[in-house]
């Protein structure tokens, strides 16, 4: 329904409308509403780390990590210790860490209620301990109390049509972050971006129940939030939580011999993809997507594994290869031990491959040794995820064993066989 040019509240190509003898009501596609879905359309990996490769090595100390031993670069290397706060673009005219408190300390201890904590006048407050460098899945600072507090963010367009279920998926995509770390949820905050023009609001608050539930099943707090007029719907949270710094999951504690484990079946970037081009409803899709990762972060902890990252929109092989290259290794993956969702293979057949799922696979294909894996086969394991599960370094019982961590091989970081 369009009126001057602009859209009024009302339908979109996609939307449906049912009327009666008394009303017309409008079931609202949220697909429709946006250009891509979910966790698809994240900025390409090699983009991403182009784009913020001025900001590694943000870090209180960028050469330490918790344990003392040196902290790799984006690319695998070993940071050069610099001894102090002197990189460029990552600092503010202070020298300060950008995401330094604004507020200095006071000269006098007795009257700073952070003097107990880490960190000289123009210093953070605790020491950041996984940073950007990696492009881990969240950060974490540890403080002089022995906490390590892990923060992350996360939004994106709506991924299936139902609102409370969008609300669902995106917190618990959110909340991943966290398990992904080791971590446990404390507090997130709502990050909305509504088209209200177009959009009723009672639409965004459906999204926001379902986003209150996922947390509350988490035992997180949601505590207020941000909200924007966008043209695209966006729902997401930044959610805080607290980890033990000595037990965190980590995407570059991988070492040759471990067995690799994957939490969810693949799939979610197909039938998604086929929901928003025909509205079929994937329950099987849904009920991924909205399962929490916490069972199996503790299920990894619990096994003693100390690496592992989610997998969402670099599909498989784009996280994979992140975990590898941070790890110093090779990954092997036993493409037949991997398991998919139902429907899978069939949406992929019938054409339904997102965008980002052809750049996420373009973008590991020069580290990738294929063996006799066919393309549609590849393109599975590059398959864009949203909320998808862990991808763990070591065995975690109730899961299955998809592969294993060898050697480094000379310029290839992935094997399938
Ligand atoms: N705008 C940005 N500024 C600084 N760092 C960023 C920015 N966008 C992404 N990053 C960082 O890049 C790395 C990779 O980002 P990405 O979003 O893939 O991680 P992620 O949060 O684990 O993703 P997901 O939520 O899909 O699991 C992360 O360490 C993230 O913090
Ligand atoms: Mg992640």
């Amino acid at each position: 329904m369009q009126r001057g040019g602009v859209l009024v509240r009302g339908v979109r190509v996609g939307d449906i409308q049912v009327k009666d003898l008394t009303q017309t009501i409008t079931r609202y596609r949220l697909t429709q509403h946006a250009h891509g879905g979910g966790c698809a359309c994240k900025i390409p990996p090699g983009e991403l780390e182009a784009m913020v490769s001025g900001l590694v090595g943000a870090s209180a100390d960028p050469a330490r990590d918790v344990s003392g031993r040196a902290v790799r670069g984006v690319s695998g290397r070993t940071a050069i210790p610099t001894g102090g706060p002197t990189r460029g673009p990552t600092r503010g005219p202070a020298g300060d860490p950008i995401g330094a408190p604004t507020s200095r300390p006071s000269s006098d201890p007795s009257s700073d209620p952070s003097s107990s904590l880490s960190g000289g006048p123009s210093g953070p407050i605790g020491d950041l301990i996984v940073g950007l460098d990696d492009g881990d899945d969240a950060a974490v600072v540890r403080t002089t109390d022995g906490t390590a507090i892990v923060a992350t963010a996360d939004f994106f367009t709506p991924v299936v049509d139902d609102a409370y279920d969008w609300g669902r998926i995106a917190a618990a995509n959110a909340l991943s972050d966290v398990y992904a770390m080791g971590g446990t949820p404390l507090v997130a905050v709502n990050l909305l971006a509504w088209p209200r023009e177009v959009l009723p609001l009672d639409l965004a608050a459906q999204v926001l129940r379902g986003g209150l539930d996922v947390a509350r099943e988490a035992g997180c707090h949601v505590a207020g939030g941000h909200s924007v007029d966008d043209p695209e719907p966006k729902y997401g949270m930044a959610v805080t939580g607290v980890a033990d710094p000595r037990r965190l999951l980590r995407n570059d504690a991988g070492r040759p011999g471990l067995p690799l484990t994957l939490t969810k079946p693949l799939g979610i970037g197909v039938l998604n993809s086929r929901h928003k081009a025909t509205a079929e409803v994937f329950p099987q899709a849904v009920d991924a997507m909205t399962t929490l990762n916490r069972d199996a972060a503790r299920a990894a902890l619990a096994g003693g594994a100390s690496c592992a990252t989610d997998v969402t929109g670099f599909g498989l092989l784009g996280h994979l290869h992140k975990l590898a290259r941070a790890s110093g290794v090779t990954a092997v993956i036993d493409a037949a031990a991997v398991p998919y969702l139902d429907g899978a293979r069939a949406a992929l057949a019938a054409g339904y491959v997102s965008g980002g799922t052809r750049r996420n696979l373009d973008w590991v294909r020069h580290r990738l040794s294929a063996g006799t894996a066919g393309e549609d086969e590849l393109l599975l394991l590059a398959d864009a995820q949203t909320s998808g599960g862990l991808l763990v370094a070591g065995e975690v019982p109730g899961y299955p064993v998809i592969g294993e961590l060898v050697p480094p091989r000379d310029g290839v970081t992935l094997v399938v066989r």
